[in-house]
């Protein structure tokens, strides 16, 4: 089913969680929700589910005005990130238990119920383990069950606030790949909150990026991970280097030197004064001695090599540590040792206002 969140906010005291937040969710979409801490992530998640209502605006759901409709009239299914299990229950009940309590005008058969669990225990790859009581499974395992229960209902949107932020990451990667592969065989609008970026960016069709109760970006992975429209979003997607800039008449310099135009993307509307230009780790060059265009000078701290990859981290002279991203064979070639110098150059930056 389709979302509509028209123009929501939600204020505990004065404080806006969700300020005057607007969201189309399609239908079958799989979106995250991705941002820092006391975004307003969960805020916007309860208010979907109905758990807590906004102050204005509307939720529309499925073309139906769902603003203050409880969560049990909603068929939404969730899943928390320590969604207890019923301890003293087997698997088996444990799916069965979001139907066993449907009023008994909506309540499936004892046999379709039956029928419903097994098979969901297959979707969810735990055939065979339905007498299992919680304690003799995995933590991966028992987010799946939790998941299985979520479905069992036949929600029509399914909320899953950090579902997999208790497990190690091995775990989290599996379950990631297979929530990928439920999504595409039952299709259910799924919209999910990660701290984690590599999540969202692997599992979703489309990002939301929050901040401060707003929308700060919203686009696909690809979108959201080669275009951050905003200052916030370099800084949150990690991996960019920050530099003082100059700006005069459209032309960006660092430490007096002009950058070429092609080079640098201006925020819209900047004026001229001081601003701040982000660059990302693959768009800064480790320079040979006497190589023109190197905006700056560093001394090498630390290196990371990682399959094809290298990441070296420079310390400059104003204090502060920048990183480079560069193919190894490059690399190897520049031949740097530790504590030494060299220069650094630009290939693309982004420039928005102080
Ligand atoms: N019941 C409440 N009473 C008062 N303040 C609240 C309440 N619930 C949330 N907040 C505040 O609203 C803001 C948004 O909280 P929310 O839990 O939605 O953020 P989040 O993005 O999900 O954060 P996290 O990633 O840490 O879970 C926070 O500053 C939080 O302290």
């Amino acid at each position: 089913m389709s979302i509509v969140i028209d123009h929501v906010s939600r204020h505990f005291e004065t404080f806006a969680a969700v300020n005057d937040l607007s969201l189309d969710i399609a239908e079958g979409e799989l979106l995250a929700l991705l941002g820092p801490s006391g975004s307003g992530k969960t805020t916007l998640l309860r208010l979907i589910a109905g758990l807590d209502f906004p102050d204005s605006g509307r939720i529309i759901i499925d073309g139906r005005d769902a603003t203050n409709l409880p969560a049990g009239e909603r068929r939404i299914g969730f899943v928390f990130q320590h969604y207890a299990l019923f301890r003293h229950m087997t698997v088996r009940e444990n799916v069965d238990f979001g139907m066993r309590v449907m009023p008994s005008s909506r309540r499936p058969s004892r046999s379709e119920r039956r029928e419903r669990v097994e098979r969901l225990l297959g979707t969810v790859q735990l055939a065979g383990l339905g007498d299992r009581f919680p304690a003799q499974l995995s933590g991966g395992q028992r987010q799946r069950v939790a998941l299985a229960r979520a479905l069992a209902i036949r929600p029509s949107v399914l909320l899953l606030d950090e579902p997999f932020g208790a497990l190690d990451a091995a775990v989290r990667r599996d379950l990631r790949r297979w929530l990928r592969q439920l999504h595409e065989e039952l299709a259910v609008t799924t919209v999910f909150v990660t701290h984690d970026q590599e999540e969202a960016l692997e599992v979703a069709d489309r990002i939301v990026v929050m901040n401060a109760g707003r929308i700060e970006q919203s686009g696909t992975p690809t979108e959201v991970e080669a275009r951050p429209a905003t200052a916030f979003m370099h800084s949150f997607l990690g991996g960019a280097n920050r530099f003082a800039v100059e700006v005069h008449g459209g032309v960006a310099s660092v430490a007096g030197q002009p950058l070429p135009r092609d080079a640098v993307t201006l925020a819209e509307g900047i004026g001229d004064g001081a601003a701040q230009g982000f660059v990302r780790a693959h768009d800064l060059l480790p320079l040979v001695a006497g190589t023109p265009g190197a905006y700056a000078v560093g001394r090498l701290d630390h290196v990371v090599a990682h399959g094809g990859t290298v990441r070296a981290e420079f310390a400059t002279p104003d204090g502060r540590s920048v990183e480079a991203e560069i193919a190894r064979d490059e690399w190897e070639r520049l031949a740097l040792t530790r504590g030494q110098s060299i220069g650094l150059g630009i290939r693309r930056m982004a420039v928005f206002p102080e």
